[in-house]
């Protein structure tokens, strides 16, 4: 296998699959997926209210040098999300206004990365969303080779070309491909389960009674007391 290499083009999920699962946001997505795929939680988004899903390009970045960034915004396309890994713990600026104005005009609906951001009052003023490790002023350089779309760890989480990334206030998700339809599938039959419980809640029903919690709590040995015990 050749050291570094840039792939041009991989499978990519149905539009309406990806839209159906933004839709659907982070967590639920999340829970659809059996409670897989969520990155670290310290990939925070640098703007408040976006929700947003595409497909991931991935990039594998050495510390320190966005050239790889670079070469891979030739293979972008359409609702495509830019996921950047380095290949050692890295929070150097890697991405600012200038890189975003050209994903953007490649079609790139937002970015990941498991580095730092820059520029961020001018990405937030262009509405281009953001989630990243560290925010930071930190320069990089564009001198040494890496790879895109290739499989990379992102958050702690395996991703591949052609996953679907969600990604909204509570944090990004990654869906593996083969089982994005079936995540869409099983999260819609979610919100409906939710809908009805939260119409219930909203009444003042009880989670411990709508759930039928009562017999766990006794079984784990939780008391009730009238009044604190003397
Ligand atoms: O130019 C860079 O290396 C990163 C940056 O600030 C930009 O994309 O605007
Ligand atoms: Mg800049």
């Amino acid at each position: 296998m050749t050291a570094h290499v840039v792939v041009r083009d991989f499978d990519r999920v149905e539009s309406s699959i990806v839209d159906g699962l933004a839709g659907l946001g982070v967590s639920t997505a999340h829970e659809a997926d059996h409670r897989r795929g969520a990155l670290a939680p310290q990939i925070r988004p640098i703007q408040s209210g976006a929700r947003i899903a595409g497909t991931a390009v991935t990039v594998s970045c050495p510390p320190g040098d966005n050239l790889m960034i670079h070469a891979a915004v030739q293979t972008c396309r359409a609702g495509d999300i830019l996921v950047v890994t380095t290949t050692s713990p890295s929070t150097d600026g890697m991405l600012g206004e200038l890189l975003a104005t050209s994903l953007r005009a490649h079609g790139v609906v937002g970015v990941v990365l498991d580095a730092g951001v820059r520029d961020v009052a001018e990405l937030r003023a262009m509405a281009f969303p953001v989630w990243a490790r560290a925010i930071s002023p930190q320069g990089t350089v564009k001198a040494s080779p890496g790879s895109v779309n290739v499989p990379v760890i992102c958050g702690g989480q395996p991703v591949s070309p052609g996953d679907v990334i969600v990604a909204d206030d509570d944090g990004v998700v990654v869906v593996p491909r083969t089982r994005a339809a079936a995540v869409l599938q099983a999260g819609r039959a979610r919100e409906s389960a939710e809908a009805a419980k939260r119409e219930r809640l909203a009444s003042g029903e009880l989670g411990v009674d709508m759930y039928g919690l009562r017999p766990l709590l006794a079984q784990l040995g939780v008391v009730y007391l009238d009044r604190p015990p003397s």
